[in-house]
């Protein structure tokens, strides 16, 4: 089977539709609403076809094509520097210590606190792939290849990248940390309030939330234990984001409670690691499985293929046809 992310296209819509319907909801990226999913696109065209190399407000919605049948298999996306048209919120977990001579105790307040400290980081985020694909190297192929791409077009993005990861959700699709906080401020349930969420964006959110500090000993019991913990389906995502280099820093959604990950932009791994090569030869010998991509823009492309050599690179013949690149041509390549 041969698979090659590439930049979406207006004519994906259909597609990522059918695909956002199998998320199951609750998904703010990818949400199963065609109005939704049309601005996505159009945003990302827009992103793909800017042509100063700066960081702005962009959307790059990136597709994973199954290149036998033409069916899309999965999507990942970069937001290349959030927080720029609407504040980007974060809870900052940290501590408060006070000191009383006369009781002769000392006593440590845990506190969340309102904070837009990542705004201007650029955000990774959306990443899914069809059930169907799962567990065959795929999550990795479309979650690392957005790195390639920043790498790509380093100049768009900025110093640090930040990924959300999904917080608990209980057995009837209820956010503890929700209940326990923000859905005070609502009057709306978490699920309403999430599907408001996916179509209309977190601004709501943060225009009604509470500004003030929040002591963590006042939430309920349910809402406390869940702060900074990642959704059980989320595990391979934040094992990826691990081996990329990517750190919890202390820093939750004020939504859902899930830990907000992050990592210096240079020094994520797969950005890190990769060298760009000319391709001597195409075919030959098979040699190291590795990530590769070329191209910019519109025409980036990122697939798994065999390389061999070094300073110059041997390439075998199906990874070539993937992404498309001819011997003279410069790949960048990361190994797998
Ligand atoms: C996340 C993906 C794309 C991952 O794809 P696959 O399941 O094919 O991945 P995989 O190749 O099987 O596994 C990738 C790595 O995660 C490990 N892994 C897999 N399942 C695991 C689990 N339950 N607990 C711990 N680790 C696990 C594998 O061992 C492997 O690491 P080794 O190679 O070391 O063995 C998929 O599962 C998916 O679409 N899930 C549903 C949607 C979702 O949860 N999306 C993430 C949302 S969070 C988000 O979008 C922000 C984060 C982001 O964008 O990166």
């Amino acid at each position: 089977m041969s698979f090659v992310v590439r930049p979406s296209r207006a004519s994906d819509l259909d597609a990522l539709y059918e695909m956002a319907k199998l998320t199951g909801g609750g998904f703010t990226n990818l949400p199963p609403d065609r109005r939704a999913l049309r601005n996505r696109l159009k945003a990302s065209e827009e992103a793909f076809g800017k042509s100063a190399d700066v960081p702005g407000p962009d959307i790059y919605l990136l597709i994973l094509e199954n290149l036998e049948t033409g069916r899309i298999a999965g999507t990942a996306q970069i937001f290349a520097q959030v927080g720029q048209v609407f504040p980007f919120y974060s809870y900052r977990l940290g501590t408060l210590t006070q000191h009383s001579r006369e009781l002769e105790r000392t006593f440590r307040a845990e506190m969340l606190t309102l904070t837009t400290d990542y705004e201007g980081a650029s955000e990774v985020g959306g990443l899914f792939l069809h059930p169907r694909e799962r567990a065959g190297g795929l999550g990795l192929l479309l979650a690392r290849s957005r790195y390639l791409f920043i790498r790509q077009h380093r100049a768009r993005f900025a110093e640090r990248v930040i990924a959300e990861l999904r917080g608990v959700i209980d057995e009837a699709g209820g956010s503890p940390f929700w209940d326990g906080l923000a859905g005070k401020f609502f009057g709306m349930g978490f699920q309403e309030a999430d599907e408001f969420n996916a179509v209309n964006g977190h601004q709501f959110i943060a225009d009604l939330m509470p500004k003030h500090p929040i002591y963590i000993a006042m939430l309920p019991e349910a809402a406390r234990h869940v702060i900074g913990l990642p959704h059980p389906s989320g595990r391979a995502a934040m094992k990826m984001l691990e081996a990329e280099g990517f750190r919890h820093e202390g820093y939750v959604d004020i939504f859902d409670g899930g830990p907000t990950m992050a990592a210096r932009t240079d020094t994520i791994r797969s950005i890190a690691g990769a060298t760009i090569a000319p391709v001597a030869r195409v075919g030959g010998e098979a040699g190291r499985r590795a990530l590769v991509a070329t191209g910019r823009l519109t025409g980036f492309r990122c697939a798994f293929a065999d390389l061999s050599g070094g300073d110059v690179l041997e390439i075998d013949a199906a990874g070539a046809a993937a992404l498309g690149v001819r011997e003279g041509d410069e790949v960048l390549h990361v190994e797998r």
